[in-house]
């Protein structure tokens, strides 16, 4: 097994938000990752590179062995699934919630609710548990015109600040789970470089503690 550490990041709204927490952590990129299209950084850790990746892929690098950890969206992990992964720590970063939402004022009444979604199969989890029929209509973005243009009854998505439903007539419903960003690590590594992972995972809870005490 290769002597590196591959460190798997969320691009996007993850990343902005990782890439401080990892500086409090003593773990910086060797370059500008916004000066450069590479994929792939050394960092100011000789046994650590880093993988900049969409987020929904974090999961498939980390699960696989491709990157031995990874930083990826309590969503998105709920949405893949957790076989070969372990989940050691809540980085408390990118907070947010997922929702259920439809159209305010309206009834959610129908027999067999239509669902859409980027979230399928939490979604199916979901309704199937509260007993809810319900047809899961998979969509890529902009999930909130999916009521509007009679789509959907309902939707399942991130809710923040409730902005996005708002301003286009919806109002969250029920809450499917609070979402936070998480640190995963592939189980096989987890033993095979454990003395390489430890220290690396140990930096990090340092951080976030100490962003908890400034709080
Ligand atoms: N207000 C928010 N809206 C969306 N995601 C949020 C929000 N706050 C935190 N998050 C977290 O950020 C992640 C989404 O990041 P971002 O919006 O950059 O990617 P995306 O547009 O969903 O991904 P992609 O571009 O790969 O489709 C979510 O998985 C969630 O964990
Ligand atoms: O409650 P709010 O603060 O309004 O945030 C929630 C919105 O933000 C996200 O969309 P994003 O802007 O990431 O676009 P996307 O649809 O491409 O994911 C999410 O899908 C919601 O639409």
């Amino acid at each position: 097994m290769s002597k590196q550490l591959i460190l798997a990041l969320s691009k996007g709204r993850i990343l902005d938000e990782t890439l401080p927490l990892l500086a409090d952590a003593g773990i910086s990129p060797s370059e500008d990752l916004g000066a450069s299209r590479k994929l792939l950084f050394d960092t100011n850790l000789d046994d650590v590179k880093l993988v900049i990746l969409r987020a929904t892929d974090v999961p498939t690098y980390v699960q696989l062995g491709a990157a031995d950890i990874g930083v990826a969206g309590k969503d998105v992990l709920l949405e893949h699934g957790a076989e070969g992964l372990y989940e050691p720590l809540d980085l408390e970063i990118a907070a947010c919630k997922l929702m259920t939402a439809g159209i305010t004022g309206a009834e959610p009444a129908r027999a067999r609710r239509r669902v859409a979604t980027k979230f399928v199969n939490v979604a199916r989890r979901y309704y199937a548990v509260q007993g809810i029929q319900a047809e899961v209509i998979k969509l890529y973005g902009a999930m909130e015109l999916a009521p509007l243009m009679n789509l959907a009854d309902e939707i399942v998505d991130i809710v923040d600040t409730g902005n996005t439903l708002r301003a286009n007539g919806m109002e969250p419903r029920e809450l499917i789970a609070p979402i936070s960003t998480r640190l995963v690590v592939n189980k096989a590594a987890m033993t095979m470089k454990h003395e390489r992972l430890k220290p690396l995972i140990a930096r990090l809870e340092q951080a976030v503690a100490a962003r908890r005490e400034c709080i």
